[in-house]
């Protein structure tokens, strides 16, 4: 497949903004959008927190699997998925072989400032102290080494960065 038909799949600790850009790259690239997390959301009719607590995560990770590997072979797509998604060996090798993966990068200081804003939400960061949640965000650093593009967003408007993206997509 050539390089502007495949997907761009978006991932990064959670919170980094890949719902948020990469709705409005797929917008000003006239593509369609999916975000993960959503689907599974509306199959559910309930937050994810809802069924991390009614199902388990294990039922909400095999989902996000079967959606991630299902979608990535599709043509110019725009994915957002979970945070935890490049937890899952298959989900990862899948979009690095098949999709444009682009790592949205937050320093750990950029990531406090928005706290507040996800912190009810998202069930991994549930009942955790600071000091634990800076230990995930530094241990899953290691999930995302591998992708194709890498986009600092500290102190960005989410608009610039969409910009940046499509300008950097086009000299790859
Ligand atoms: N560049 C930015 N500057 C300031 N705030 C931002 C930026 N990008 C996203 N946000 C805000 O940060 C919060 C988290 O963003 P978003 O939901 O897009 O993250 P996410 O990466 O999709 O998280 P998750 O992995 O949990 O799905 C939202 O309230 C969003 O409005
Ligand atoms: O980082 C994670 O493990 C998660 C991030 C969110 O996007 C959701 O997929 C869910 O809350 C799990
Ligand atoms: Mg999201």
């Amino acid at each position: 497949m050539e390089n502007r038909d495949k997907s761009i799949v978006f991932i990064g600790f959670m919170g980094v903004g890949k719902t948020t850009i990469g709705k409005i790259v797929a917008s000003k690239l006239n593509r369609d959008f999916i975000d993960i997390d959503e689907v599974i959301e509306k199959e559910y009719s309930m937050p994810v927190s809802e069924i991390f607590t009614k199902f388990g995560e294990k039922v909400f990770r095999e989902r996000e699997k079967s959606l991630i590997t299902s979608l990535a072979n599709q043509q110019q797509k725009i994915i957002s998925v979970g945070g935890g998604a490049f937890l899952q060996e298959e989900i990862r090798q899948t979009c690095l072989g098949s999709c444009t993966v682009i790592l949205l990068d937050l320093s750990l200081d950029g990531w406090k400032d928005r706290l507040d804003l996800i912190i009810d939400s998202r069930p991994v960061l549930k009942g955790k102290s600071v000091e634990e949640m800076e230990e995930l965000f530094y241990k899953r650093q290691d999930i995302y080494i591998n992708h194709h593009l890498k986009i600092s967003t500290d102190s960005r408007d989410a608009n610039e960065i969409a910009d940046q993206i499509i300008d950097e997509l086009n000299s790859i």
